[in-house]
């Protein structure tokens, strides 16, 4: 028997912004069948460069409900039964994508890395502000139960004493060569690079692990970057943040080989805990006496949805930030990228 969310649940209604692979990641997640589902989504509206490839995607991720379909985005913009645009273009176009749909008084999830730089993400905040619409950088990964409880074990049970490194990588052996000059991780002008696509959540994690606090509560560590370019874009990014405390966050990023499966490792004075498997399917803690614990993190798809239910719960209740990832989170993590760039060489056009 069908688990439907209870009719009382906030519903939203989505204009999905492209069609590439995270906008059917995405969507996949939304209509899956969920128990317990905080929110109900609703696909309303495709916006594709071309109407047929709007279709197309449709047919395979939508086969419920079927959606408008646009052969143009301000199209979804303009469609009243859109609540909530998400983006998922190449990141160069997010500052674009984002104001027009603010403009036209829409709600905005974005993906990530949210724009190119810290100032891009200021102007669509300022925008959201005046127009008083909600916006979120959707690192859909902050969303994860495994991320929240690991937050709670790490800085308020202290498991592992206090935290004293952090190593974090993610790296895709994406084959870089063989990429067509138009790829959005070769080509500078989309936004390339290791840093701002993946090297982001490695990011993630040695901020979060290292520091309990977000945004303009938390410190800002002192940072040493270097990054290896080629045309332009960051092929590989290694960053050591420092903090005041003596506490290091060691975090790298690749497009020339795949992370180990052991993707990152926290120490602290009592233990460590180690985080693998895809998208973060297991922890394990541990230290050189006791019985390692192993924590597995099952789930339905992929977990778009857990921040795809926060944001309809943000929007039902009046609020325009989030409070796990809010307007100062995206533009701290973006100061610091930065700086990483500023340090290791990789430039976009906007800086
Ligand atoms: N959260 C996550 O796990 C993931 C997030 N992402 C993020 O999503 C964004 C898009 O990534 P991804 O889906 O992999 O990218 P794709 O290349 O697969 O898709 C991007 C889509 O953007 C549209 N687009 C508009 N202009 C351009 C252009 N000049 N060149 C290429 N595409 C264009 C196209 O859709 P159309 O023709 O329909 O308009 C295209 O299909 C990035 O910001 C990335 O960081 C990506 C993967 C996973
Ligand atoms: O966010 C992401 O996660 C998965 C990767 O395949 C993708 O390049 C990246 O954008």
């Amino acid at each position: 028997m069908s688990a439907m969310p209870a009719p009382d649940l906030p519903t939203l209604r989505w204009g999905i912004i492209a069609t590439g692979l995270i906008s059917s990641w995405f969507v996949k997640d939304l209509v899956l069948d969920r128990p317990d589902a905080k929110a109900r989504h609703i696909i309303k509206a495709i916006g594709s460069s071309s109407r047929e490839k709007g279709q197309v995607f449709a047919q395979q991720y939508c086969p419920q409900e079927p959606p408008s379909i646009y052969g143009s985005y301000q199209e979804v913009y303009a469609d009243p039964s859109v609540d909530i645009v998400y983006i998922g273009t190449p990141h160069a176009f997010h500052v674009r994508n984002c104001l027009d749909a603010i403009a036209h008084g829409k709600h905005v999830l974005c993906e990530k890395a949210f724009t190119l730089n810290a100032s891009q993400a200021r102007e669509v905040f300022a925008a959201a502000k005046d127009r008083g619409v909600f916006v979120m950088e959707a690192m859909w990964t902050r969303f994860f139960p495994l991320m929240r409880d690991l937050q709670v074990k790490i800085h308020e049970e202290n498991v592992i004493g206090r935290v004293q490194r952090v190593f974090c990588d993610f790296s895709l052996d994406m084959d870089i060569d063989s990429l067509p000059d138009d790829s959005r991780l070769k080509n500078p002008d989309l936004g390339a690079g290791s840093l701002l696509d993946i090297g982001i959540y490695s990011l993630t994690w040695g901020l979060l692990a290292a520091d309990p606090n977000i945004a303009s509560k938390a410190q800002m560590p002192s940072i040493l970057a270097s990054q290896k370019l080629a045309n332009g874009a960051d092929v590989a990014t290694s960053a050591i943040l420092s903090y005041p405390n003596g506490v290091q966050s060691i975090v790298t990023s690749s497009l020339s080989f795949a992370t180990a499966p052991q993707f990152c490792r926290i120490e602290g004075t009592e233990g460590f805990i180690i985080l693998e498997g895809p998208v973060h399917s297991k922890a394990r803690d541990g230290d050189a006496t006791a019985e390692a614990r192993t924590f597995i993190f099952d789930k339905p798809g992929m977990g778009f949805y857990w921040e795809a239910d926060a944001v309809a719960i943000d929007i039902s209740e009046g609020r325009t930030e989030n409070e796990i990832m809010p307007w100062g989170e995206t533009i701290r993590v973006l100061e610091i990228l930065d700086e990483v760039r500023r340090q290791g060489g990789a430039r976009y056009s906007c800086d």
